[in-house]
């Protein structure tokens, strides 16, 4: 448990102002519209549609900061305010959590800082309505986040769960609480010492649930540099990854879709 400094009516105001954009009548979202990955702020239903067996119970707009800053007038005005306000809070977490993860891993303390594995965000915020027979469906299939780290925001409804030594295991909301997962590229720098974690979301009767998923990444500068296992971690041990690249990752990633595999043995030596 880590104090994350984000003021409780900052959480308050992101999951108001989530729930006001998806709450717009269907036309005004859909100037937003878009499958392209590379529209910077876009709304969306199930990412990986196309590939993906089945679909997802929920809709979710994105902000790309991968690509460096994004013009505060790109946003739609419900959530404008809100949206730069929690992720000027997520920065300085990123910072925090950079450094105990460094710490952890009994790495100097600017190491992952250093590498740049987080300097850059993916926002998602996602809106999970109310399913009339939620046993049919999942609010998202199961699946590690490619990112390095991913911060969660989640309202108070529940429906988180991470798959533990075989079992799914609901991840409670907590007031005020924010989760962090550990994401593939990580567990890839690490040598498997970090394991990102698996999870899924119950579609729920009730509802919309609302949740933020904040992915950081390398640098968009770094969008082509190879990572591969830190040196430190394979002294003793083989390297169980050959290096690549987010570029890599993310396509390899988007091309597999949600659909409950891993995108990590793909890059895995033999
Ligand atoms: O909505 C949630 O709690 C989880 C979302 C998630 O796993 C994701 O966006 O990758
Ligand atoms: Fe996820």
């Amino acid at each position: 448990m880590v104090n994350h400094g984000v003021p409780d009516t900052v959480i308050g105001n992101m999951i108001e102002a989530i729930r006001q954009f998806h709450e717009q009548p269907e036309e005004v979202k859909m100037e937003l519209y878009s499958r392209d990955s590379k529209q910077r702020v876009r709304f969306y239903c199930n990412g990986d549609l196309l590939v993906s067996k089945a679909a997802n119970w929920r809709d979710s707009i994105g902000f790309d900061f991968q690509g460096g800053p994004l013009d505060p007038e790109t946003f739609p005005s419900v959530c404008r305010e809100p949206v730069q306000e929690y992720m000027k809070h997520l920065i300085n977490l990123r910072e925090v959590l950079s450094g105990l993860l460094s710490e952890a891993l009994g790495l100097s303390t600017d190491h992952l800082e250093r590498i740049e594995c987080m300097k850059t965000e993916n926002l998602v915020c996602h809106y999970y309505p109310s399913c009339p027979e939620p046993e049919m469906t999942l609010g998202a299939t199961k699946h590690s986040d490619p990112s390095s780290l991913t911060v969660l925001l989640q309202d108070n409804l529940g429906g988180l769960q991470v798959l533990h030594q075989g079992h799914w295991v609901d991840v409670p909301p907590a007031h005020g609480a924010l989760v962090a997962n550990i994401g593939d590229l990580m567990q890839l720098i690490t040598n498997d010492k970090f394991k990102s974690v698996e999870h899924r979301v119950l579609a729920g009767r009730v509802g919309p649930r609302i949740s933020a998923a904040c992915f950081f990444y390398p640098s968009a500068t770094h969008r082509f540099k190879p990572y591969g296992p830190i040196k430190e971690f394979v002294s003793d041990n083989l390297p169980i990854y050959r290096e690549t690249h987010v570029g890599e990752y993310l396509a390899y990633y988007r091309s597999k879709g949600l659909d409950g595999t891993s995108a990590l043995p793909h890059f895995k030596l033999a």
